[in-house]
């Protein structure tokens, strides 16, 4: 529940009513990431008064900063009506904090530590857009203002290096055992794609993988580089599939979350569902749906068009008790970018597509803050 700090006992009473009413129109204010009100959520309202200025500051529990200027503009429509009597003639300042609280994650190797949430990005099928997706939501949370991390988990294809522009490029090696992650635009980064050289065989069989891939989770110094020596999020973009490495991967550390991409064609659906399916089956909550590919732009007239079919990323949400955090649309743009070495996010921070890649990166924050997302849901068998 929320906390509506105020000690005001050196104001008049009839301010510290006015106040009081300010911190309740507040808390009742929709948080627009998880449509819940403020006072339904573990958010801090904070209400002061000096010389003229009532000051208004809202905590939420994850990454908002390009949301500052539409809060404000929220709360001072909601509040303007009640500068009355003694509050006559004031003016509100207002203010939004982010604090990003720590999933419980049990016993977890020191490297992981640093890390307060792990949030997962799969697929239950390869090339639906999941490690596009992956690097522009961890550039989102980032540009929202968390410390973050992306682990390149794709052991068979690693992707990231590729990216990031960080092609060539070694982890330096501490203490002969622990990887210094390499920092690449705002991100702590760790891929297999570091450590392979020219020589390096490509054939990595299953318990091989799983084995590099537990290495670089918890023999990464992921706090290393960062402000704080502690990353809000590391955000792992997970092999494609719903194989034996997910599985070892979800029940080895305590996942926050997994966000599952889809397109919209039916069979990646199905391949999603068996996503959703693993995640539960190992009691990760699902933060939700990410439908790429969702519409298609054309580069010429702007116009949008859902060529595979519309509707089928909502439908699943329903279907499986889950949300959709957004959908992207098949953009020539998005490829060019992220392919190019600079994601979309990064290449076009002010842009329309970027715009939707913070929106589905706080939505899933703000999932992860819930923490129980998934709470009542029964488990679902397999086999
Ligand atoms: N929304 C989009 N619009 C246009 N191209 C996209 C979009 N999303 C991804 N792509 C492109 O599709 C290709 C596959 O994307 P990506 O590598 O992210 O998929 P993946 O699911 O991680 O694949 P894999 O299973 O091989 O790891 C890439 O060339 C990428 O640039």
């Amino acid at each position: 529940m929320t906390d509506h700090h105020q000690d005001h006992s050196d104001l008049s009473p009839e301010v510290q009513a006015g106040l009081e009413r300010i911190a309740e129109t507040v808390g009742a204010l929709e948080d627009p990431s998880t449509g819940v009100v403020l006072d339904a959520l573990d958010a801090d309202i904070e209400v002061g008064f000096d010389d003229s200025t009532v000051y208004v500051g809202v905590t939420l529990g994850y990454p908002c900063a390009s949301q500052q200027p539409h809060w404000a503009q929220r709360v001072q429509a909601a509040c303007e009506p009640l500068l009355q009597g003694a509050l006559a003639g004031s003016e509100i300042q207002f203010d939004l904090f982010s604090e990003i609280q720590r999933t419980d994650a049990g016993e977890v190797p020191d490297s992981l530590r640093a890390v307060k949430n792990i949030i997962a990005v799969a697929s239950g099928k390869g090339g639906v857009g999941k490690s596009t997706t992956a690097v522009n939501l961890a550039l989102a949370l980032a540009a929202e203002g968390a410390a973050v991390g992306l682990l390149d988990a794709d052991i068979y294809g690693p992707s990231l290096p590729t990216m990031l522009g960080t092609e060539g490029l070694r982890p330096e090696v501490q203490g002969g055992k622990f990887f210094v992650p390499i920092p690449a635009q705002g991100l702590q980064t760790m891929s297999l794609g570091y450590l392979l050289t020219e020589d390096t065989p490509a054939v990595w069989r299953g318990p091989m993988a799983s084995g590099a891939l537990n290495q670089m989770l918890t023999q990464t110094l992921w706090g290393a580089g960062s402000e704080h020596g502690e990353l809000d999020y590391l955000v792992v973009d997970m092999p494609p599939g719903t194989g034996d490495i997910q599985l070892t991967l979800s029940q080895k550390v305590a996942l926050a979350g997994a966000v599952i991409v889809t397109t919209p064609q039916d069979l990646a659906l199905v391949d999603a569902i068996k996503g959703v399916e693993m995640f539960r089956k190992v009691s990760v909550p699902v933060l939700g749906i990410v439908e790429n590919m969702a519409l298609h732009t054309c580069s010429k007239c702007g116009h949008e068009e859902p060529i595979f079919g519309a509707g089928g990323g909502d439908r699943m949400a329903a279907d499986y008790d889950t949300r959709m955090l957004g959908q992207l649309p098949l953009a020539m743009a998005i490829r060019q970018q992220t392919d190019g070495g600079s994601p979309t996010v990064a290449a076009e921070p002010e842009g329309k597509v970027a715009a939707l890649y913070r929106e589905i990166a706080r939505a899933a924050a703000a999932q992860v803050w819930l923490g129980a997302s998934d709470d009542g849901m029964p488990e679902i068998e397999l086999d």
